[in-house]
């Protein structure tokens, strides 16, 4: 399952315009979906354009064959040469790429209207998605040689800017699909991705939506907590939470893939043009409709289960796909042409005779006299290896099938001791046995093969009016599949994984419109299980306080900070519980990270430079309700420019809404927070033993100086006593100046703050659920902390 759940199913085309606005259409032809997107794109290195193909992760690439967009700009095809070296692309003519058969052919093919997409009133601004999908269906149809079935298909228009944008060096450096490799967290070889952590769906179409939702968490509250209800009832309601487990594995696997096949017609046509054989194609449409016929008797087990059920999310499922009677209808045209007892099975054998047997007898007189040859057929192969086992005294011959050779004998070599008959022929030896057939049992084989090619054809045939039925009520398929996925993804990942924490450990996280960003002993959801004694921290941001500068020296647990504050923000908002004690959120709509991973993911660009430029795109597109993260901004160049620029960065940063953690080793930021009120201090609390660094992984109000902590682990990595002593003279001198100029200011911090932290927490209250008892309570204690100077 893991391989062909990392095989992609997506055909992505893109085009662009000189007003460097690109087009994109992305085609899943797993589960017929279709995204458009168009979007200006801001930076010059094609960051949106690089996020959008990191999440459709496509099989094929379509573009225009010109180099170089109009204004000499490298273009998305040179893009795509540059980046994606791996990925099939293909050139089409600007021709292909035509928006007025596109928006014919997405009104045509989407199962919506398409006024609810908003693509009717704004036709002529997004042509070029529509130009993209043009050429798309164009080659896939004539690739593929199917032909969409039309209202079939599923629409989003520009769905992914109603999602959480995270750009793809975030999720690198956030580790949420692959770990890194760098030792940049010390435990690269154990730690997994969240992602990997989450991967504990039973489905590949669970496993992708839960792959797109960590790329893409949601943003709409109603949502979120719509899933967030769905799991307290899960979590609290044993019986419902084991009964949609059992439930969901009564549907064959692959029940999402093949439900949204029905989308696709083969178009015969064009195989009869090429002369292909139909019988591989028809064989793949029954063993469809078996996995349907298994996975509508799969239903009423469902509804039994969610019958109950009182989340909104779970009783919508009821009500549309468990009591809808179009499968009912669907189940019982099923019944009066394909036979009760077959049932979906993987075994190859077993698979391709009910295949051939799939429908009742008497319907199609042809289709029963092919049958009588397979019989006959398949009765002679047996015979024939009775035969063998008496003449040549093989009581151990076996006779299996295969797919790709049909039937075969299999002799455990003990009993051949060398003397192989000379009626075997195609002999290969596999670990213990020998694998080999004769010229008998070839022309039985073909035989037998044409006979079941036969009944295949015939049964497509007896099926088509079956099929056409099916065609016509394709969306509660389509729905069907969606349903069975989410499931997956809630039931199997969410719920399993909460399932197999501590109890408590993990807690439904709260969203108000406007509120702080409040998480009360928050733990880092990978690490955690790999640090026996891992130490949770708090988080605070509000409109009044959206920057945090963390200090402290290497080692300290700064950077585990900064991605643990961004994973618990997305586990959030996927709808999961996270690991803390208690956490009221506002939903952020975009998370910028600059993380020096020293991993240069641009060509012919010194980190100094990717630094500037994954900074420059971040200032360019943060919005008020973003989350940006900055490990050590200003490290890559000389000290006095990397601090030039992280304090003006910060002070930018400060102009806006967006809630900012800044990690830094620059002790002179600290200054920041004397001049600007929305500026907290924090720093990671170490103390030092022997010459060593103690690390308590706490964070702790306020700036620290700790003295040659830069030495002291230089110490522990090995360098020679004297040069260490050397440079305890020098690092002396200079940071004395330094010292007592930041003594000055901290008690200077400390008086602005206290008036200012009453002043935030009075706004927290403000925007807080609490009723007023609560609040008044709230307010005396913030009284007498105020009084007793204790207000951290
Ligand atoms: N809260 C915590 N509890 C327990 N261990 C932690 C915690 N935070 C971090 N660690 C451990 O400390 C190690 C160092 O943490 P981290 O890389 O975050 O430090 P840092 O301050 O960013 O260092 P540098 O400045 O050198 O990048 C991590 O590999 C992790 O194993």
């Amino acid at each position: 399952m893991e391989e062909e759940a990392d095989r992609s199913s997506i055909v992505v085309g893109m085009i662009e315009n000189r007003a460097k606005e690109v087009g994109v259409a992305a085609f899943d032809l797993r589960s017929a979906f279709l995204h458009l997107s168009q979007y200006i794109e801001t930076s010059c290195s094609y960051q949106n354009t690089k996020t959008l193909l990191h999440f459709y992760n496509p099989m094929v690439i379509i573009v225009s064959p010109n180099k170089l967009a109009p204004d000499g700009m490298i273009g998305v095809s040179e893009l795509v040469d540059k980046h994606y070296t791996s990925i099939k692309k293909v050139f089409m003519s600007r021709g292909c790429f035509d928006d007025t058969k596109g928006s014919i052919l997405v009104k045509d093919l989407a199962a919506r209207e398409p006024s609810a997409l908003g693509l009717d009133t704004y036709y002529k601004q997004y042509y070029l998605c529509l130009a993209a999908a043009a050429a798309t269906i164009k080659w896939i149809e004539a690739e593929k040689g199917i032909v969409v079935t039309n209202n079939s298909l599923s629409v989003t228009f520009n769905g992914s800017f109603d999602h959480m944008n995270i750009d793809a060096t975030s999720v690198q450096n956030l580790e949420i699909i692959d770990p890194l490799h760098s030792g940049l967290w010390g435990t690269s070889n154990k730690k997994r991705s969240l992602f990997q952590m989450l991967k504990t769906t039973k489905t590949i179409g669970g496993t992708r939506l839960l792959r797109a939702n960590l790329l893409q968490p949601l943003k709409d509250m109603e949502t979120i907590n719509a899933r967030l209800d769905c799991l307290d009832e899960l979590m609290s309601n044993e019986e419902l939470f084991f009964g949609l487990i059992q439930g969901l594995r009564k549907f064959p696997k692959e029940t999402d893939r093949v439900l949204c096949q029905f989308c696709f017609k083969h178009n015969k046509v064009t195989d009869a043009v090429v002369g292909q054989a139909d019988s591989k194609k028809s064989q793949v449409l029954i063993s469809n409709i078996i996995v349907l016929k298994t996975a509508l008797d799969a239903l009423p087990f469902l509804s039994k289960v969610l019958k109950d059920a009182k989340s909104f999310l779970l009783c919508n499922i009821y009500k549309s796909v468990c009591v809808n009677e179009k499968y009912a209808r669907i189940r019982k045209r099923i019944g009066e042409i394909i036979d009760e007892d077959v049932l979906h099975t993987r075994a190859p054998f077993i698979a391709s005779t009910q295949q051939c047997f799939a429908v009742k007898s008497g319907i199609d007189g042809l289709l029963d006299v092919s049958r009588r040859t397979f019989c006959d057929t398949s009765e002679a192969i047996y015979n024939l290896a009775n035969k063998y086992r008496e003449e040549f005294k093989l009581p151990n011959l076996k006779i299996p099938f295969n797919n790709r050779q049909g039937f075969y004998f299999s002799i455990p070599l003990k009993d051949i001791n060398g003397n192989i008959p000379k009626n075997f022929i195609q002999v290969t030896k596999h670990g213990k046995n020998m694998h080999c057939s004769s010229l008998e049992l070839a022309s039985l084989n073909v035989r037998n093969r044409s006979a079941a090619s036969e009944c295949y054809v015939r049964t497509e045939v007896c099926l088509e009016g079956l099929i056409n039925a099916i065609r016509d009520d394709i969306s509660v398929l389509t729905l069907l599949a969606e349903v069975l996925c989410l499931l997956d993804m809630i039931v199997n990942s969410f719920a399993h994984t909460i399932s197999t924490k501590p109890v408590d450990s993990y807690t439904r996280p709260e969203f108000t419109e406007n509120g702080p960003m409040a998480i009360d002993a928050g733990r880092h959801p990978i690490l955690e299980s790999i640090h026996s004694e891992f130490i949770p921290n708090n988080v605070f941001h509000s409109e009044a306080s959206n920057m945090v500068i963390v200090m402290g020296p290497n080692m300290s647990g700064k950077s585990t900070y900064l991605q643990q504050v961004c994973l618990i923000v997305i586990l959030a908002q996927i709808g999961c519980y996270i690991p803390a004690r208690f956490a009221s959120l506002r939903v952020v709509d975009r998370i910028f990270t600059r993380i020096g991973t020293g991993d240069n993911l641009e060509y012919n660009s010194s980190t100094f430079m990717t630094e500037m430029k994954e900074t420059a795109f971040l200032l360019q597109n943060v919005s008020p309700r973003s989350l940006i993260v900055m490990d050590e901004l200003g490290r890559a160049t000389s000290s006095a420019d990397g601090y030039a620029i992280a304090w003006s960065c910060c002070e930018h940063l400060l102009s806006l809404k967006a809630y900012t953690i800044f990690a830094t080793h620059m002790e002179g930021l600290s200054e920041l927070a004397t001049m600007y009120p929305n500026v907290k201090i924090l720093h990671f609390e170490v103390e030092i033993k022997n010459n060593r660094l103690d690390f308590k992984f706490r964070l702790k109000d306020g700036p620290r100086h700790v003295p040659h902590y830069g030495l002291l682990l230089a110490r522990v990595a090995g360098l020679p006593g004297s040069v260490i002593e050397t440079a305890k003279n020098i690092t002396q001198r200079i940071t004395t100046k330094e010292l007592t100029q930041m003594e000055n200011n901290c008690d200077e911090y400390q008086s602005v703050h206290m008036a200012y932290r009453v002043a935030q927490r009075l706004l927290c209250l403000k925007y807080s659920n609490q009723d007023e008892d609560d609040v008044r309570r709230a307010l005396q204690r913030l009284k007498d902390m105020y009084a007793e100077g204790r207000l951290d």
